[in-house]
């Protein structure tokens, strides 16, 4: 469950008294999610996110993700909008922590996404992409090819608990990216960077909005469109499912064309999203203290996919050629 700071009634009502929101009707935690404390918020007006900064969020970025949002629906793009304060500020502190409020979007995410949903999710990134060309904040992507390795030197010596041979399988293939993944230059912008199935809403098969942009960074475009085939199109056997990749990828590639250089780096590229989630699931594993509020996710689902890429020669493998 991701609350982590609980919000005491007097807090709430001096923070909602700074907004012209109406009255709350109610205030729930919201258990899904893993960064911070989100809270659904009824007010006589509407619905809000209530959302509680916490400890993986650098406060220096949280500019960079309102006005990313700002800069997104002022675009036609549906994703939550930051809601300003009587003073015009829609960042302010809550129980000691920097806390925004966000609007509501109606919709569900899917759990075993289709191909259809693929094609929508594809679709919706090529967008994004578009859209974020014109914001003028800039963040690097602290989670890219040389944050790797010090992540794995956290993990050393105790991700024998997840898996005896993790140690040496993360070391080889850290080698082969940073002298693969670290020299591809290849067109950037605003990506999001953990476009999963939980962070897309969908009302019938049609998507109806994206949330959760506390990774989003500016990184090379097709590296989002890497990390989307890895949490969009591998089935719950680790198996990689062709009819999906290319529902996604000839999606996305309608919308914004993806350049020779591009194709011919997505094994890369995902080869490099999979240590990457790989690498924040088992450091999360292995410091997440027992009993704590939070679903841990697995690592090991990310070795299996890595696995896969390292066999792929080209797109093809993800079952697409422009
Ligand atoms: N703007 C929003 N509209 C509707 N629901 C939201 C919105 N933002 C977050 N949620 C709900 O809160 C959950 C957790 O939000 P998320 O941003 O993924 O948290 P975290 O960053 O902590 O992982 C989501 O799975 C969703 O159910
Ligand atoms: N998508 C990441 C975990 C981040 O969770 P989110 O709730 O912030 O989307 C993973 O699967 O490792």
């Amino acid at each position: 469950m991701a609350v982590y700071t609980e919000v005491p009634d007097d807090e709430l009502a001096a923070f909602v008294k700074a907004y012209d929101i109406g009255e709350v009707v109610s205030f729930k935690g919201i258990a899904e999610g893993v960064e911070n404390s989100n809270y659904l918020l009824a007010t006589t007006k509407a619905r809000f996110i209530l959302t509680l900064y916490e400890k993986r969020v650098n406060r220096d970025d949280l500019p960079f993700f309102l006005g990313l949002l700002e800069h997104l629906s002022a675009k036609g793009l549906t994703c939550p909008q930051p809601v300003a304060g009587r003073d015009g500020e829609a960042l302010r502190m809550l129980c000691g922590r920097p806390a925004a409020l966000v609007t509501f979007l109606d919709g569900v995410s899917v759990r075993r996404p289709t191909a259809r949903h693929c094609a929508e999710l594809g679709r919706a990134l090529a967008e994004l992409h578009e859209t974020g060309k014109g914001f003028a904040l800039r963040r690097p992507n602290a989670l890219s090819v040389s944050g790797w390795r010090p992540m794995a030197e956290a993990a050393k010596g105790r991700s024998q608990a997840v898996s005896p041979e993790l140690d040496a399988i993360v070391a080889a293939e850290l080698d082969h990216l940073e002298a693969t993944f670290a020299r591809l230059d290849l067109p950037k912008g605003v990506i999001h960077a953990d476009l999963f199935p939980n962070n897309v809403f969908f009302l019938g098969d049609r998507l109806s909005g994206l949330i959760d942009f506390y990774f989003a960074c500016d990184d090379a475009f097709a590296y989002d469109v890497a990390i989307c085939l890895n949490a969009w199109c591998f089935e719950p056997d680790q198996s990689f499912n062709v009819t999906k990749g290319r529902a996604l990828l000839s999606a996305y590639h309608a919308t914004r064309p993806l350049e020779p250089d591009e194709v011919a780096a997505l094994p890369t590229l995902a080869r490099g999203a999979a240590i990457r989630f790989l690498l924040t699931r088992l450091v999360d594993w292995l410091d997440t203290p027992a009993g704590a509020l939070v679903k841990k996710l697995d690592p090991l689902e990310y070795l299996k996919k890595l696995r896969f890429h390292q066999q792929a020669n080209d797109a093809t493998a993800f079952g697409w050629r422009p």
